[in-house]
Parts: C-alpha cells; structure tokens; sequence
C-alpha cells in the first residue's frame, strides 16, 4: 500500500466562519497504527470522514502514495471503515457477514473462507460463526463489525472511530491486543480514534493529539508522557495530568513567585511563562532549598503510591511518591522540579527548567 498524505486539509462545516479542522498538512506512514486522540468535538470523526472519502473537506488535497483521491468517492479509495456502533447485515449468518467484503471484491472462494476464519479466530468468533447476526448481543455485533473492517489484506487504511464503545470494559483490552495482533498480521495502516488515553496508549504505534481541530503533537506514548510539546498534552495524557503553576523568567532564572525553581533552559526573553512538571517528576523534600515552599493539603493513599496534593501561592499542585513515604497534611514541604520539567508560553513549550549547580538557597 502506500502513505496518506494531507495536504492544507481542512474543514469548516459552516462556509468558513469556524473550522472544525484547520488547514494541516499530515501524512499517515504506510503499516503504522496510529491512536487519534482528543476530546470530544476536537475534529477527530472530521478528519477520519475525510480520509475515507465521506466529507469533502473544505480546503486541501489527499493522496494515497502518488494517486490524488481528493474527490474520488469513498467506493474508490479502498479504505474499510468501523464505527462506533455496528453496520453489519442483521439477515446474514456471521460468516457471511465476514465473508461479504471479500466476495464483494471477487475473491477465491478459498482465501474468503480463510481470511474468514482467520480473522473469526483472532476474534473469538468460532462459535458464532453459523448465528444470524441479528441474534447477536449489541457487544458481540460490534466484534462482528470489527471483523468486517479488518478481514480484506489489501485496504489503503483502516479506520476505527471510537470501535469499542458498545464493548463490555472487560473485552476491551482483550480485543485491543487482538487488534494489534491483526495489525501485525496484515500491516494495514490503523488509525484508531478514541478519547480515552488509556486506549491510544496502548493500542498504538504513534499517538496524534488532537485539540480544538489542530494537531498539538504526535509521537510515541513515551515521548507523550516524558516531553509534551503543549500543555494540552500535559493535561490529557497521564493520571492524574501535568501540574502547571504561572511563573517568571528573570536572568536566566525560572521563578514560582519568590521562589527559584531552576535555571531555565531554552532561549526566553523575560516575561510570564508557565511551568509544567508531571506527578511522577517532583521530588519533595522536608527542607533544603532551593524549591517551592507548599503546604500539604491531603495525601491520597493509591496502595502503589502515593498523591501528595499541596498548595502554594494560591496554586495546587501534586506529587506521585512511593508508598512507604509519609507526609501529613497542614505541614509544609519544599517542592522539587529539576526532572523532566518544562515551560510553556501560550500553551506551548518554550524551554526547559535545569537544577541550579550548587545554589543552597531560594
Ligand atoms: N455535520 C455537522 N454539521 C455541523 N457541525 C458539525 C458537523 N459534524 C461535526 N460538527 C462540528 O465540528 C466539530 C468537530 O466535530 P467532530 O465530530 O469531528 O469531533 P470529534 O472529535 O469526532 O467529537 P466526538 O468525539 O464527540 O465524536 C464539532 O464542533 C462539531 O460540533
């Protein structure tokens, strides 16, 4: 198959006053199994709908490797599409249903019966196979639908918008280990739209995140996690997400009120910026300065660690400790951040925040 190249794609549903997808230049790598992440009404169902061919967008132009599809119809692309509830033939037997797709397109009796089987196994649909889809549970429908998207080897994409929401939770994970094991199988590209951050972290290759019709940053769940380029990402990826507490950069310093917290890393002129530390990554101490001096405001016992919630200048802030650590709520406490700790102008990242070599005192 081939990449999928967006060029200046965007979509505005109301004759350009707002965009629900601003003009984005993107490609998808051909083989890759991407999580489209964002909350909803960011733009996520838009931009599946355009790739498939279902939405004309607005501006821009699409291609699948060296072949302009801008205005082919969806039947033209090769594209399979799931969504978020089944669309499957109620009449027809599951293996039917399975089948349809590949006999639509003519193939060998032989290989429908095996990509059939096939896909029915990885599936857990054996014994289903020979029951009027009709009869099925709404869950066990979508698993059919499931199938249907992912049974032809040769698809441009496939696209799974929001696939698992009528699913029991405890399938879910099954189902998505399964997904990733077809995805091994046949090497379709896979964009997964989903909302949850717990499904796009572990179904996918790359994760895009979406908001408010723009991509704020794509990468790996690691680098998600330990380098946000937005604090949006910082927010919506981790749990629980990013503390960002308002600061000032003065001589190369980075300031939480009175308090320096570090030297800041990156090229800033003076001015507000925010910093922005995950959980995992502020150390406390009971003294020894420099650090944010917070008061404890309670500790959320979680059996592997800890939440230490604290306070401090009218900003709340939290810390991931081990679980054997002890800290009472009204003490006060210094507040490290040297670690993976960042900061943001304008929502996005504009430096870093580095310890201070050898200063004792804020
Ligand atoms: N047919 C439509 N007509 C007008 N506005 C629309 C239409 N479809 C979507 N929108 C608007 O476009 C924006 C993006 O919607 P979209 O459905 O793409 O977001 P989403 O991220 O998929 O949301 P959700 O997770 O809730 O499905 C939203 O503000 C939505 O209200």
């Amino acid at each position: 198959m081939a990449d999928i190249r967006l060029e200046g794609v965007g979509h505005s549903y109301d004759g350009g006053r707002t965009w629900a997808l601003k003009p984005l230049t993107w490609t998808w790598r051909d083989g890759r199994a991407y999580a489209l992440l964002g909350p909803s009404g960011c733009g996520k169902t838009t931009l599946l709908n355009i790739i498939s061919g279902l939405l004309s967008p607005t501006v821009g132009r699409i291609w699948f490797g060296e072949r302009e599809v801008t205005s082919v119809p969806t039947a033209g692309r090769n594209i399979a599409q799931v969504f978020q509830f089944p669309v499957l033939y109620e009449e027809m037997s599951v293996y039917d249903n399975l089948a349809f797709p590949l006999r639509n397109r003519r193939y060998p009796k032989a290989e429908v019966d095996q990509r059939v089987r096939t896909v029915s196994r990885l599936l857990g649909l054996d014994d289903q196979l020979g029951r009027r889809s009709r009869r099925l549970d709404p869950g066990r429908q979508q698993i059919v639908s499931l199938g249907r998207g992912l049974v032809r080897p040769e698809v441009a994409a496939v696209l799974l918008d929001e696939p698992l929401t009528v699913i029991d939770p405890a399938l879910k994970w099954t189902l998505r280990s399964k997904l990733k094991e077809i995805h091994r199988d046949t090497g379709h590209t896979l964009v997964y739209v989903t909302h949850d951050q717990t499904e796009a972290l572990t179904f996918a290759d790359e994760v895009v995140v979406l908001k408010d019709g723009e991509i704020v940053q794509s990468g790996t769940p690691a680098e998600l996690f330990l380098s946000p380029a937005h604090e949006f990402v910082g927010h919506f990826i981790g749990s629980p997400g990013m503390n960002v507490l308002p600061a000032e950069t003065a001589d190369g310093l980075v300031m939480v009120g009175e308090a320096v917290v570090g030297r800041a890393v990156g090229e800033l002129p003076p001015g507000p910026v925010n910093v922005g530390v995950r959980p995992e990554f502020v150390r406390i101490t009971a003294h020894d300065p420099p650090g944010l001096q917070a008061r404890i405001t309670g500790v959320d016992r979680m059996g592997a660690y800890h939440l230490v919630h604290a306070e401090a200048g009218g900003h709340e802030l939290v810390a991931k400790v081990d679980a054997d650590s002890a800290y009472s709520p009204g003490t006060t406490a210094f507040f490290h951040f040297a670690d993976a700790a960042f900061l943001f102008r304008d929502e996005v990242r504009c430096g870093s925040i580095a310890p201070l070599e050898g200063r004792r005192e804020a």
